[in-house]
């Protein structure tokens, strides 16, 4: 009868092991490397995925980014090489065990000893991997979760930048194919890009690198490659029906796990654009919702709520029915998954146990037959497994690609020419607005304001007065011409009919679109006191939603201090006074001359009273006429050479 003898030389694995991890690990690298750059010159999603965040990793800054995936690599391989030992930790455990009892029956102490000694020999070798495991687990937790955290700050600012960049986020609306929701593209779908674990959002209850969709690969195909050497050294031939299959539990498996992920594959096809409609639905269905809490006093005022909630179960109701689906195939999918991970579980005791019957292998060597099948029948599922979640990635990408590209077309459509000048005076050159369909709104346009000129433009409604404003602003894609004005920081100001009211204190409220804290409390107050908000000075401090807070006239006198503190040299203002009565529009305009002689004022109205501000008109005739002049004089100005 054997002695118990241990199926690894324990005493020297530390160095054997170490020396596996690194050569794993150079493997590992040079291999994903060489994917993942297939992946990114021949795969739709990979060239997306470059667009994206591929300057995250390269350039001179990137050294600490690819610092940290080593790191995690590392951690991955030493995760696999953990299971390996652990694997032949249980593997002596069970044979000395069977040793020692064999020893007992056979009344051969020596034996008996022998099983003995190596059954306490392997439970202290399995206190010593247990406890490298936890920590393995908790630093590899903790790092993932920072990487992913950094790289989520980096593209955050990235693609923020991008959507304000050149004012996309407003000319969006004009490219051919519009995109929905970029709020839910900014916040969630780079929280799932990075994070990677699929349709999920990022949580470090998510787990570490092995639920991770590139890392959770990495794994399984490195656990693939150990455990098959482990698998082949214990498979044995398998005769029957006079056919004889050498390494037989190798070959079984391996083709029994490709079949059932091929058709794994193609049951779960449908679920990338399920899951992408999904998402798609749910943020259309969140958007209506925080519409309605925006425009809540609008709708409370017209009785509105039969009206809105029809509208919000009409787009519930895609939801529904999408959902439906997704989780009918979900189900289709799970099913096949399931049946093949269970049926597959005796596979290996099937194969092994006529051998151990048979004395050719211990019970150590079948258990870890077993555990080894396991390991790569899950490394090979993980793909099969990781299909759906791999569908809610590329969805993310594909939204997150559509975003940036939304941004780029934004960027790229056509706007008026606009050039500096120095003397601070505004000059159009055959400025011409049309629709979006085509229709002349305004004709060729000469126009010249000196310095302190004043022009009113007027005209019947629909006639184009906010269009010209908008695109003298670089809004309005549908002109041509170029404009000539001062083009410092804020030199230039436009005014939308309402102000817009920024989160926050009153204080940043005041001094938009200048940073909060770079106008002294003193001289807001002043302002603020200056158009007729008195009664504001003492809340600088408050935060409120201060556009539900403030009536249309307080905020109309707002833009009027935020005038008075920016001291642009021309002003735009798209009926900035319509709240406003009379006495007030009077004593603010007068302010405004007062205070900025200089500047350049240019204001849409359709109120008589503005008139008397200004020095001169631009009247909108309809039909793409206009008539340009001095206020007061019959004949029209020559337009200047
Ligand atoms: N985004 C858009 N898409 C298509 N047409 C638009 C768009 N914005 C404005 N228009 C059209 O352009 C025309 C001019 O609109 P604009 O708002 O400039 O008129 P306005 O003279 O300022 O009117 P009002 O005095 O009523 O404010 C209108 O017929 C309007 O329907």
């Amino acid at each position: 009868m054997e002695l118990f003898t241990p199926s690894l030389d324990w005493g020297s694995e530390v160095w054997t092991s170490l020396v596996w991890i690194a050569e794993a690990w150079a493997i590992a690298a040079m291999c994903t490397l060489a994917v993942l750059v297939l992946i990114g010159l021949f795969t739709t999603w990979g060239r997306q995925f470059t667009r994206i965040t591929g300057a995250y990793f390269a350039g001179r800054g990137s050294v600490k980014v690819w610092l940290g995936l080593g790191a995690l690599l590392l951690s991955v391989v030493t995760g696999v090489r953990l299971n390996v030992l652990l694997s032949y930790q249980g593997n002596d455990m069970l044979s000395s065990l069977q040793v020692a009892v064999q020893g007992i029956a056979v009344h051969d102490s020596q034996v008996k000893d022998s099983g003995e000694r190596g059954f306490w020999m392997s439970l202290w070798i399995f206190c010593i991997l247990a406890a490298i495991h936890v920590a393995r687990l908790l630093l590899d937790l903790f790092l993932l979760q920072r990487f992913v955290l950094a790289w989520r700050a980096w593209l955050t600012d990235r693609l923020t930048g991008d959507w304000l960049d050149g004012r996309a986020y407003y000319r969006s609306r004009f490219i051919d194919d519009t995109i929905d929701n970029p709020d839910q593209r900014i916040q969630s779908d780079i929280d799932l890009v990075t994070a990677g674990y699929g349709p999920l959002p990022n949580l470090p209850s998510n787990g570490g690198t092995s639920s991770t969709l590139l890392f959770g690969a990495i794994s399984a195909v490195t656990s693939i490659v150990s455990f098959t050497a482990i698998l082949w050294n214990l498979s044995g031939t398998l005769s029957g029906f006079g056919v004889e299959i050498p390494k037989a539990m190798f070959w079984i498996g391996l083709v029994y796990v490709l079949i059932a992920s091929a058709i794994a594959f193609w049951i779960g096809r449908p679920i990338i654009w399920l899951a992408f409609r999904n998402e798609k639905f749910n943020a259309a269905f969140r958007y209506a919702l925080v519409r309605l809490r925006d425009a809540a006093e609008a709708v409370a005022f017209y009785r509105g709520e039969v009206a809105e909630r029809s509208g919000l179960r009409r787009l519930f109701a895609p939801v529904v029915v999408n959902y439906k689906r997704y989780l009918n195939r979900t189900i289709g999918f799970n099913a096949w998954n399931y049946s093949i991970s269970q049926s597959i579980v005796p596979l290996p005791y099937l194969l092994q146990a006529p051998r151990l019957f048979a004395g050719e292998i211990r019970l150590g060597d079948l258990t870890q037959s077993a555990s080894a099948f396991n390991e790569i029948q899950s490394g090979l599922s993980f793909f099969r497994n990781a299909y759906d979640a791999f569908a809610g990635y590329r969805a993310a990408i594909i939204r997150l690609h559509g975003l940036v590209v939304a941004d780029e077309e934004a960027r790229a459509l056509p706007e008026v020419t606009t050039l500096p000048c120095a003397d601070g005076t505004v000059r159009l050159k055959a400025v011409e607005v049309r629709t979006p369909d085509g229709v002349q709104l305004i004709k060729p346009l000469d126009m010249r304001l000196e310095v302190g000129d004043t022009l009113v433009v007027t005209g019947p409604s629909g006639s184009g007065k906010t269009t010209l404003l908008r695109s003298l602003a670089e809004l309005w894609p549908f002109t041509t011409g170029t404009l000539t004005r001062p083009c410092g920081p804020n030199e230039t100001m436009f005014l939308s009919q309402l102000p817009y009211v920024p989160l926050g204190d009153l204080r940043a409220v005041v001094t938009y679109p200048g940073n909060e804290g770079t106008v002294d409390d003193e001289t807001l107050r002043g302002t603020l006191q200056k158009v007729a908000l008195a009664h504001l000075t003492h809340r600088l401090d408050e935060a409120q939603d201060w556009a539900k807070v403030l009536s249309p006239g307080e905020q109309q006198r707002i833009a009027f201090a935020r005038i008075l503190l920016t001291k642009p040299k021309v002003v735009f203002l798209d009926e900035s006074t319509s709240a406003l009565d009379e006495d007030l529009e009077f004593n603010l305009y007068r302010l405004l001359r007062s205070e900025l002689p200089e500047t350049i004022v240019v204001s849409v109205s359709h109120r008589s009273t503005v008139e008397q501000h200004h020095t001169h008109e631009l009247e909108l005739l309809g039909e793409g006429e206009w008539r340009f002049g001095r206020l007061g004089d019959d004949e029209p100005e020559p337009a200047p050479a």
